[in-house]
């Protein structure tokens, strides 16, 4: 299986546990593989046959727009599955990273993995 991908793809929202987080908003940096086979796109260079990086890095950016979870693992997982749902993504690799909430930390987050890579 072929991997479509998105690296270090910016989002801002309101994330985090404390009182003092529910009130703003703060970054978190997505990394994403996407499976899916690229060829048939590949040999008509044609963009609806594959997925569409730029309409996902959108989709990504309105999710966090609307949603105001506590921890960075219950944004992984729902943005995981509203991306496997709505492009339908078999398989797929997602890390979100929280910079600056570890000061001593370049980033801290999680990295999940969700579906049936062939
Ligand atoms: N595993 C996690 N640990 C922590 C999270 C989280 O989302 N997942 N969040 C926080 C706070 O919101 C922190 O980011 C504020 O600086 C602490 N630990």
């Amino acid at each position: 299986m072929d991997l479509v991908l998105i690296e270090a793809l910016a989002v801002d929202t309101v994330i985090g546990v404390y009182d003092w987080e529910r009130s703003i908003q703060q970054r978190l940096v997505l990394d994403l593989a996407l499976a899916t086979d690229i060829r048939p796109a590949a040999a008509d260079d044609d963009l609806s046959q594959t997925l569409d990086y730029a309409a996902i890095s959108e989709r990504i950016a309105a999710f966090a727009a609307e949603h105001d979870f506590a921890l960075v693992e219950t944004f992984a997982e729902r943005l995981a599955a509203t991306l496997r749902r709505e492009f339908g993504i078999p398989w797929l690799r997602l890390t979100v990273r929280k910079p600056g909430a570890v000061p001593q930390a370049a980033a801290v987050g999680v990295t999940i993995e969700r579906g049936q890579r062939a």
